[in-house]
């Protein structure tokens, strides 16, 4: 099950001050010895913010994540399950309230999946964020003297998503769409998200409206009945044109034409209307056929100086405003003086190897989604790239083999998934020697796994830049520069 960024929802549940399940339960302190069992309730001192946004307490020694409770905080929480490293409990009372807590602006963060930190401020967000970092570096590759940057925040960190993938379901006699609670199949209806670019807000509702009035009903998985499955938008940042994509659990859609008609009468600013069909029960939002009914087929945009041209299913940053500055950070890391050969492994639309081209002598993107690499191509003819070229092919498998016959290139960069990279590259990576290996990750733990290898083979850490691309979220964005150790 993925959330809205498609990546694993946070299984971890909003917290409930308030509401006490454990009454007559004896309450223990931290350090009073006594064996503690779930139902029991306890207090705590949080130190720091987990990867999932829970506030992380240590109960004698014993990790304990209690969701809602902020650094600093003394709170007192119900046991809810006991491991031997850990504990999870649930917050009952805030003793000792974090000036950083805040009124959450957003009625439904309580409920929705889609965000885990608006209670905090957003400076206590950006820093709980580094500490992320600095714990994920600690833990997983014992470093404790981290070459760690302040984090780049956001101006406004509001109304920055440039893409929605909201799920449609059927409540209480309507079309809703929205996005599952925490670590459940619940659909928590969203009409307009906080953290989403208002275009997309007004093209869902609308869209939504005139579904309904014509009768196409939501796919449900219960019956297996109806039609949509995902309503899915993405906005340009320059042009404001919205490219709408339509999944459905059907091959076809009911009163396409209708549908069409009445979409471009009341939403001047859609500039496609797509069809995808995912008949299948797998998690995965997009199924392989993809169909223009009307419009453009690509969505323009723009990063800098560079034009991209985004087909439906393309990955595409989220959050352009800061994509910017964190590719000026890899740019920074790469240092290309015009002589290098540059590989982007996990390229995407070839965003990043085509930020680096105008300093590089040539640039090689891999990346898995054929469209992807034919939007890079596209990309690179529009960019006047002509010194960079994308290939489709596993990461770990290409580079391998183009390390095997000889080729060696002077800056590696890696994008990966929040899984990391594969044992395979980080291999083939130590094998070619790149004189810089720049790592953009969105994964604070896999980065910090990898980076223990990598250190191992060679190379040494020379700086992390962090930046916050999901503000209100937990999530957070670093590029992550290495060099030999023997340049
Ligand atoms: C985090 S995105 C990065 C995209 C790009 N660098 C950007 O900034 O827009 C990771 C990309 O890796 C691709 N991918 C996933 N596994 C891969 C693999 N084993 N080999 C090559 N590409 C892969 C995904 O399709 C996705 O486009």
């Amino acid at each position: 099950m993925n959330n809205r960024n498609g990546k694993p929802f946070n299984t971890a549940k909003k917290p409930y001050p308030g509401k006490n399940t454990s009454a007559g339960r004896p309450v223990h302190a931290a350090g009073s010895g006594e064996d503690v069992k779930s139902g029991d309730r306890i207090i705590v001192t949080i130190k720091r913010i987990g990867i999932n946004g829970e506030g992380v307490g240590y109960y004698k020694k014993k990790a304990v994540f209690v969701d809602g409770a902020l650094p600093g905080e003394v709170v007192k929480a119900h046991v809810l399950k006991t491991e031997t490293s850990y504990m999870t409990a649930k917050l009952i009372e805030i003793e000792k309230r974090s000036p950083d807590r805040q009124k959450p602006p957003c009625s439904l963060f309580e409920e929705c999946g889609g965000c885990q930190l608006q209670h905090m401020t957003y400076p206590a967000q950006l820093r709980a964020k580094e500490e992320l970092v600095r714990e994920a570096f600690q833990r997983y590759a014992r470093i404790t003297e981290l070459p760690l940057r302040p984090i780049i925040g956001m101006e406004n960190p509001w109304g920055y998503r440039n893409k929605a993938q909201l799920q449609a379901g059927w409540q209480r006699e309507q079309f809703v769409t929205g996005l599952y609670a925490s670590g459940s199949r619940r659909l928590v209806d969203i009409s307009g998200c906080p953290i989403q670019h208002p275009a997309l807000n007004e093209v869902t509702n609308k869209v939504k409206a005139i579904l309904t009035e014509l009768n196409i009903m939501p796919y449900q998985e219960r019956t297996r009945k109806g039609t949509v499955r995902t309503i899915v938008t993405r906005v340009g940042k320059q042009s404001g044109q919205v490219q709408l994509t339509l999944i459905t659990a059907t091959p076809w859609l009911p009163s396409q034409s209708k549908l069409i008609e009445r979409i471009r009468k009341q939403l001047p600013m859609v500039a496609t209307i797509a069809h995808n069909v995912n008949d299948t029960d797998t998690p995965l939002v997009f199924g392989d056929e993809t169909r223009i009914l009307w419009g453009d087929e690509r969505l323009d945009e723009q990063l800098g100086e560079l034009r991209f041209s985004l087909s439906p299913r393309a990955f595409f940053q989220l959050n352009p405003e800061q994509t910017v500055k964190l590719y000026d950070a890899v740019r920074e890391a790469a240092a290309l003086s015009g002589k290098e050969l540059v590989v982007d492994a996990y390229c995407g639309t070839g965003t990043i190897g085509l930020w680096l081209a105008p300093q590089a002598r040539e640039v090689r993107g891999i990346e898995l989604i054929p469209e992807a690499v034919e939007d890079a191509r596209r990309n690179a003819r529009l960019s006047g790239a002509n010194n960079a070229e994308f290939i489709v092919g596993h990461a770990e498998k290409l580079l391998p083999e183009w390390v095997n016959r000889g080729v060696r290139p002077d800056v590696i960069v890696v994008d990966p998934p929040r899984t990391g990279c594969d044992r395979a590259l980080l291999g083939a990576i130590a094998a070619a020697r790149p004189a810089r290996l720049v790592y953009v990750s969105c994964n604070p733990s896999t980065l910090a796994k990898d980076c223990q290898v990598l250190l191992q083979s060679g190379f040494r850490l020379e700086w992390i830049q962090p930046v916050d691309m999901f503000p209100q979220t937990s999530h957070v964005e670093c590029c992550t520069l290495l060099v030999r150790e023997d340049n």
